[in-house]
């Protein structure tokens, strides 16, 4: 139909979903299944599931290893739903913010053969949701007929897939002159991405001559560092060295990325912040929520750059990745700048794992 909307606005319109406790109808070949997060869950809606069928719980393989739950596909778990188990069960499986107060008792019955693909884009979903890494399935006879009689969002994997992987295309929406304490010479530039996920910004200091490596830094959003000057982090003083820096060069490229919490979303750094107050470092609360170390896709920010005629940075970081992702991406890091301050009490056990265990350069 001409107007109806394409696969990539059904993809907007099921995270949306998801965030809203809207189940999502997946479809993979001649598989198919309702699809809820369970972060957004109703009883209601859990009766609801319950009477269409036998519900599958979807965990990532990092969330699979707090609960001692086997992973048999690789990357997930995926587990049957017990008979007495309600939405407390489920949420005490999503989220780890009780698991050391109260451990969850196996045996889990893990699920094993068949095919995780729709599990598998379940939790892609509610990672772009920004909701906690966990689905509730029930498979259905006819994904489109179920689709059509509950008016629920229609996703065919086959379709989705090329654009479940690529980075979506981002184009200019608006730029204007924004003088700063930095630099007086200030352009900051709105780009939006065509799948209706976030914005992202970049910030131009002076007239940086295209032609040569530009002195850019690769900023992700960070409110609590950047806005509330939270001691946990070294992000506030970064941003704003690096703007201090372009501004006595008189030249330079920020990127700010909306990609708070390494990807995650403020929700979900939060819920980290909370067991980094139980004991975990910054990695570890990644990995107990069921998330790997760094969920950014760093495609963004050299997409944004090649956009804005940059094919060469002189790059202000510490963490190696982002040069590796940088080159693999076709923008030459021609130099490291190394970009160390904001270093505090608070801060210095988190940058110590940074350098431990992401390779972050001191
Ligand atoms: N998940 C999670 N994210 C965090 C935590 N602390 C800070 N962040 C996020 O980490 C990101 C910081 O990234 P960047 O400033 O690019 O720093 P980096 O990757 O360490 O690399 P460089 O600063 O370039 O050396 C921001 O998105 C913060 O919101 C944390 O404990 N957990
Ligand atoms: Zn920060």
């Amino acid at each position: 139909m001409p107007l109806s909307p394409s696969i990539i606005e059904r993809l907007a319109r099921a995270r949306g979903d998801l965030r809203m406790g809207v189940p999502v109808v997946l479809t993979s070949g001649s598989a198919a299944a309702l699809a809820v997060a369970v972060e957004a869950l109703t009883p209601v809606r859990l009766a609801d599931l319950r009477r269409l069928g036998t519900p599958e719980l979807a965990l990532t393989a990092r969330r699979a290893e707090t609960l001692k739950a086997r992973p048999y596909d690789g990357d997930l778990a995926r587990l049957a739903l017990p008979e007495e188990a309600g939405l407390e069960w489920l949420c005490a499986m999503a989220d780890p913010a009780d698991d050391l107060r109260v451990p969850m008792k196996g045996p889990f019955l893990c699920l094993r053969g068949g095919n995780p693909a729709l599990h598998r884009a379940a939790i892609h979903l509610a990672k772009a949701a920004h909701l906690l890494p966990a689905a509730l399935l029930v498979a259905v006879p006819d994904g489109a007929e179920t689709a059509a009689l509950m008016n629920l969002t229609l996703i065919d994997l086959t379709e989705a897939a090329p654009e479940l992987e690529r980075a979506s295309p981002l184009s200019e929406v608006v730029s204007a002159r924004l003088p700063m304490v930095a630099s007086t010479a200030g352009r900051v530039h709105i780009f939006r991405p065509e799948d209706g996920g976030e914005e992202h910004y970049a910030i131009e200091i002076g007239q940086p001559d295209r032609k040569a490596p530009v002195l850019a830094r690769l900023h992700s959003a960070c409110f609590t560092g950047d806005v509330l000057g939270s001691l946990k982090c070294d992000c506030g003083p970064q941003l704003r060295a690096a703007l201090a820096q372009m501004g006595a060069e008189g030249a330079g490229v920020l990127l700010y990325l909306n990609q708070e919490g390494r990807g995650i979303g403020l929700a979900n750094k939060m819920r980290a912040y909370s067991l980094q107050d139980q004991g975990f470092d910054t990695v570890e609360a990644n990995h107990r929520l069921g998330f790997e170390d760094d969920e950014r896709d760093f495609r963004i920010g050299a997409g944004i750059l090649r956009t804005m005629g940059f094919g060469a940075v002189r790059l202000l970081t510490n963490n190696p990745r982002k040069i590796a992702m940088m080159q693999g991406h076709g923008i030459n890091v021609t130099e490291r700048v190394p970009l160390r301050v904001g270093q505090t009490d608070q801060n210095a056990a988190y940058l110590a794992t940074k350098a431990a265990k992401s390779g972050h350069l001191l």
